[in-house]
């Protein structure tokens, strides 16, 4: 059974309609009485794709335009030309072409459609099939009942019509014939069948019903919408899960990506390790950025040379360095902030074609709250995995700091399994694994970590040879008017100057030139016209950047160095 039968029409218009396509017929009816609802649009959009083939000539062409332009933007001009149409063109002689060619009348009488049938010009039987109908017999007794005069009722397409009083009784007449599946109206008969004021409110009420129903019909909740695009979802989601039980993400298209990941997962030493964790390593603390060559680190000579020869031929000859010359599994940089150790740490992975895994260890404390320790472990099980690896952690001092009495249970059981790790990283033979720690306050470092990091060193702030390198490298691809010895004097100015502060200096001069085009031209300047950095430039830039690092903490990095780095 259809869900409209119960929205079966009352008047005889309607019974010859429905026969077309009753469900059709109600939501188009439906649609052009409300045309500024959701459902209503909803509807719309069906019956218009429906129909598309079915209604055709230029005045439901031009019906269905602005209705398909209304579902495709919904604004009041679209909105006024769709109600437009709506008065323009009468969407009951529309309908009326539609009926099916009779076998009885001719062709153009019967294109005069209802018209035509209402003033008995076509007393044949519309050689339309229609089910037997009680309806058309309950309209009857019904009108026979209501004699109101004349009544202005709700227009079946949005369209007032007007009764007549005193019409004849349909009773006794041959309405419909019941035994047969033919309407047999007469004028009489059809004009009594008319709907009165109380039919109008029970179909007020039958539409309001509908549209509930359409509602609830074309009303999807989020688990509907997630099982028709996931079916996978069904089989856990709103039932208990069990402990061993895989997890289903809620969220569209997780479930394909979870697994994902564990199809790829095939490695013996991942297979305790949850997936998140891994997927999380692979595309957050790996680093695949640009590789980081020797000539991009200014200066720092001695630090590179013991670099090399430690860690980075070790790790490219592993079968020449072995025993006495096998290599310090860990290597701690410490120094002043933005003097270039992350560029260390990146440039020795690029030169041993290692993976670079980056990680800040103070986000093992903090962002994976309660889970840094099974972090740890994921980092070095995935390191393993893609050897040769080297592992940096900044801030390795908040990880690796002396104990006291005020240390966190969490904090302290990470530390724990750090150096578990970093033990059973340093004992495998084969594992060709480099920890680098990198650190700002190297005297916080425990005993443990300092025992560990075997190598030391010092990374100072630039000399003015390396801040000379620096310039001239940042300025590579700037348009300048900068010689040798203006490059010379910056440097010579800048003495205190971190890296990190030279490239601060240099954007800072760089912005000279956009700074001296008017406003006005700022957005339509051409590249070309802006012009070169030059000195003045960088002199204004030296009043607003100033040196982060202060000599006291020099002192402490030189002293520290002298105790326990490498002592150059
Ligand atoms: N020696 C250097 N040669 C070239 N550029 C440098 C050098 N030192 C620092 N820089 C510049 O400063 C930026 C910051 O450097 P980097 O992150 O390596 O410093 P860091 O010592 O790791 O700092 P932090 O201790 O704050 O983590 C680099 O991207 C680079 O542009």
């Amino acid at each position: 059974m259809n869900e409209l039968d119960g929205f079966l029409p009352e008047n005889s218009h309607d019974k010859h309609l429905s026969v077309l396509d009753k469900t059709t017929f109600y939501q188009y009816k439906l649609s052009l009485q409300s045309e500024s609802n959701i459902t209503s649009q909803i509807l719309l959009k069906d019956v218009w794709k429906r129909n598309k083939e079915l209604l055709n000539g230029p005045a439901f062409n031009h019906i269905l335009d602005s209705a398909n332009s209304l579902l495709q933007n919904t604004d009041t001009s679209t909105m006024k030309t769709w109600q437009s149409s709506l008065n323009k063109y009468d969407a009951v002689t529309a309908f009326e072409r539609l009926l099916p060619p009779c076998s009885q009348c001719t062709a153009e009488t019967h294109h005069k459609g209802l018209k035509v049938f209402e003033k008995t010009e076509c007393s044949c039987n519309l050689g339309i099939n229609t089910k037997p109908n009680e309806d058309l017999d309950n309209v009857s007794q019904s009108s026979q009942k209501s004699d109101e005069g004349q009544k202005l009722f709700k227009p079946r397409f949005g369209r007032p019509r007007q009764t007549k009083s005193n019409q004849p009784s349909t009773s006794g007449n041959n309405v419909t014939s019941t035994s047969t599946n033919v309407v047999t109206s007469t004028p009489a008969n059809v004009v009594a069948s008319i709907p009165t004021e109380d039919v109008f409110m029970k179909e007020e009420e039958e539409n309001k019903a509908h549209k509930a129903n359409v509602a609830k019909l074309t009303f999807k909740t989020a688990k509907e919408t997630l099982l028709a695009s996931n079916p996978a979802a069904r089989r856990t989601l709103g039932a208990s899960r069990k402990a061993q039980a895989k997890f289903i993400s809620p969220m569209l298209g997780a479930q394909e990506k979870q697994e994902q990941v564990e199809t790829e997962i095939t490695d013996e030493r991942l297979k305790h390790i949850d997936p998140k964790m891994i997927e999380l390593i692979e595309s957050e603390i790996i680093d695949k950025g640009t590789p980081i060559s020797w000539e991009d680190i200014a200066g720092l000579q001695l630090a590179k040379s013991v670099i090399q020869e430690a860690v980075v031929w070790p790790l490219l000859r592993p079968d020449i360095f072995t025993g006495l010359r096998r290599p310090p599994k860990g290597i701690l940089l410490f120094g002043p902030p933005g003097t270039g150790k992350t560029l260390i740490g990146k440039c020795v992975a690029a030169q041993c074609n290692a993976t670079f895994f980056s990680i800040s260890a103070s986000s093992l404390t903090s962002k994976w709250i309660g889970d840094g320790e099974k972090m740890v472990r994921a980092l070095f099980a995935v390191a393993r995995c893609h050897q040769p690896a080297v592992i940096f952690i900044d801030e390795i001092d908040s990880l690796l700091t002396q104990r006291s009495d005020t240390e966190h249970e969490a904090t302290r059981r990470i530390k724990t399994e750090f150096l578990v790790q970093f033990d059973g990283a340093s004992t495998a033979e084969e594992d060709r694994i480099l920890i680098v720690g990198a650190t700002n306050r190297p005297q916080e470092l425990d005993e443990a970590a300092r025992r560990r990091l075997v190598k030391r060193l010092y990374i100072p702030l630039p000399d003015v040879d390396a801040r000379k390198q620096i310039i001239t490298n940042l300025l590579k691809n700037e348009m300048n008017e900068l010689d040798l010895r203006d490059i010379g004097e910056i440097a010579a100015l800048t003495d205190g100057y971190s890296g990190a502060d030279m490239k601060s200096l240099c954007s800072e001069a760089a912005m000279g030139p956009i700074r001296s085009v008017p406003l006005s031209q700022i957005v339509s300047i051409d590249r070309d016209k802006v012009r070169p950095v030059c000195v003045q430039d960088f002199i204004n830039a030296l009043q607003r950047v100033k040196p982060s690092v202060s000599q006291d903490d020099l002192g402490q990095y030189v002293k520290w160095n002298k105790t326990y780095g490498q002592g150059f």
